[in-house]
């Protein structure tokens, strides 16, 4: 079975695939001080847990944290015996073409989210991730990365107003009543919700209009069903986008390692 782990700037998950679904997906902080030995002593007891056994055989993992990777395949050799496939080195293929500037490190995670988008939609995608950061990832009509667009997260964006002003809360994201609040807590989330709700829109409107075609809007990340609440901001929520997108590439390299 396989053991795929996409570590995002805030958390790091862990789902196993027996090949055809998904039996087991947990989910810890991203702590690069976290050791192999805590990994898997956490994993294990979820394991006994949900009283499930599963022969491991292979590992994948994206890291948008370059210092965690470090521990994630220590955890994969010592525990599993086996090398794990990392996206972005040179020896895991991707079934796609990445088309940006020479010598950008475009981020693991939406080149996984592209090989998933093409896997599951095709092409002429517009790939929105809520993660600590949200980011749109532009699909071609083939299905190659060309690029996207960077925005401060949700949760960051909530935290920033609370960090930098004295009078302002940390505040819980969700949708207000109204847009005009008549308390703190309502006005912050008016602007982030109802903002976010405009970036969103916006950002899609200009690149659909900048590549003169349609495209399909898919979104991911746990923010991503509050935001398709009464707004029509995306064709299609997929929660599992991500792991689904490890699974392929595990898949490809796999045969293209056999030869096949
Ligand atoms: N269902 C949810 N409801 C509210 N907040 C969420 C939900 N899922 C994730 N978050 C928050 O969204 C932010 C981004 O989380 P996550 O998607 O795990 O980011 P990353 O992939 O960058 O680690 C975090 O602050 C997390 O706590
Ligand atoms: C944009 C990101 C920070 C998003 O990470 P996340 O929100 O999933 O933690 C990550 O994809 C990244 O570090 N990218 C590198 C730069 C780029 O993709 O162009
Ligand atoms: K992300």
């Amino acid at each position: 079975m396989l053991l795929a782990i996409d570590c995002g700037n805030t958390n790091t998950v862990f789902s196993i695939w027996d090949g055809t679904r998904f039996i087991a997906t947990w989910r810890t902080s991203t702590q690069h001080q976290r050791t192999a030995d805590q990994y898997y002593v956490w994993l294990s007891t979820l394991m006994n847990f949900q009283k499930i056994d599963p022969k491991i055989t292979d590992v994948i993992i994206s890291s948008t944290v370059p210092r965690v990777v470090f521990n994630l395949r220590v955890l994969s050799d010592r525990y599993f015996n086996t090398r794990p496939l990392v996206v972005g080195k040179p020896d895991c293929l991707l079934p796609v073409d990445v088309r940006v500037d020479a010598g950008t490190q475009v981020g693991p995670d939406r080149l996984v989210n592209t090989v998933a988008g093409n896997s599951l939609y095709g092409g002429d995608l517009i790939l929105v991730d809520f993660g600590t950061a949200t980011t749109f990832d532009v699909v071609d009509t083939d299905g190659a990365y060309v690029g996207g667009v960077i925005a401060p997260g949700v949760n960051l964006s909530l935290e920033a107003l609370h960090l930098a002003a004295a009078a302002l809360p940390h505040v819980d994201i969700s949708k207000p009543q109204s847009v005009v609040g008549t308390n703190t807590v309502a006005c912050m989330q008016s602007g982030i919700f109802w903002g976010y709700v405009g970036l969103v829109r916006e950002i899609c409107a200009r690149i659909k209009a900048e590549r003169d075609r349609p495209m399909q809007v898919i979104s991911t990340g746990g923010l991503a069903p509050l935001f398709q609440q009464s707004t029509d901001l995306f064709d299609v929520v997929r929660e599992d986008l991500t792991m689904h997108g490890l699974t392929v590439i595990h898949k490809y390299n796999s045969s293209e390692r056999a030869g096949t």
